[in-house]
């Protein structure tokens, strides 16, 4: 049996919960209600690889480059020097280049609606920086007025993203009441789907992560809660939480 290699979320408890780690080059959704912590687990991800010497790429379609990294700056995430040294980019599909601090990116889509030419931007800067991580966020942006492209281009982004060799989150937006994860064709496109969750019991917000799919490994299968904490998303995957639905 061929021993698979495992790309380290780094997020405490994830990798406990996915028997050692991602398996490399797969495609995972990240789906969750708002402020489930999908950004954060996102960034936690690609920030763990720069540390470890895996360069990695943030496409940027719902926040201002420069708020990208003021956020990341607050978990003690300090990307500069990544970027400086090229090894991390963000792909601004935010600005459309509007804007002083737009003007001074190095990887801007005109329109997040001009697909093609932002995955252009992908491939060219995961080729430029050797990217190794990849966090589209969100990938819902893409397709949320028109729900008949997405299996289309979940189906691209994995081309590029796995054909390419990285290892990749796709943050997906669900509504707060949805039990689903993105679309039936987005959800089965992905190699991989975790989701996470903030429910109200007894006048209190919970947090809980769930591992629904990962293909090429085992995985926990119980909802387990974590925290988010001054230094990122902190799972206890000796827990489970029930929610009772
Ligand atoms: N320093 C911090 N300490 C604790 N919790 C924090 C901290 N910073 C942010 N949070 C929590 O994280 C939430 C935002 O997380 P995040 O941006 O990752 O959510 P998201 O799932 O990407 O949401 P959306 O889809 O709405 O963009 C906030 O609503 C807040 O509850």
């Amino acid at each position: 049996m061929s021993v698979i290699e495992r790309v380290k979320t780094g997020v405490p408890g994830l990798d406990e919960i996915l028997r050692g780690g991602i398996p490399r080059r797969n495609m995972v959704l990240l789906a969750g209600g708002p402020g489930t912590g999908k950004t954060i687990l996102g960034q936690q991800f690609l920030y763990h690889g720069l540390m470890n010497n895996e360069p990695g790429i943030y496409v940027a379609l719902e926040e201002h480059p420069v708020q990208v990294r003021i956020n990341m700056q607050q978990f003690g995430w300090d990307i500069r020097k990544y970027e400086e040294r090229g090894e991390f980019a963000i792909v601004d599909a935010f600005t459309a280049g509007v804007g002083e601090a737009a003007k001074r990116e190095k990887y801007v889509c005109p329109s997040p609606d001009d697909f093609p030419t932002l995955i252009d931007l992908i491939k060219q800067a995961i080729k430029e920086i050797d990217a190794k991580r990849v966090v589209v966020d969100s990938v819902t942006t893409l397709y949320i007025t028109k729900p008949v492209v997405a299996r289309g281009i979940v189906l691209q982004l994995k081309k590029v993203l796995s054909g390419l060799g990285t290892t990749s989150f796709l943050v997906s937006q669900v509504s707060v009441t949805e039990r689903g994860f993105g679309g039936p064709g987005v959800e089965h496109a992905a190699d991989g789907i975790i989701r996470l969750d903030l429910d109200e019991i007894n006048g209190k917000l919970y947090r809980s992560i769930i591992v629904w799919k990962m293909r090429g490994t085992a995985h926990s299968m119980s909802r387990h809660p974590f925290e988010i904490t001054d230094k990122g998303i902190i799972i206890d995957h000796e827990k489970s939480l029930s929610l009772g639905r």
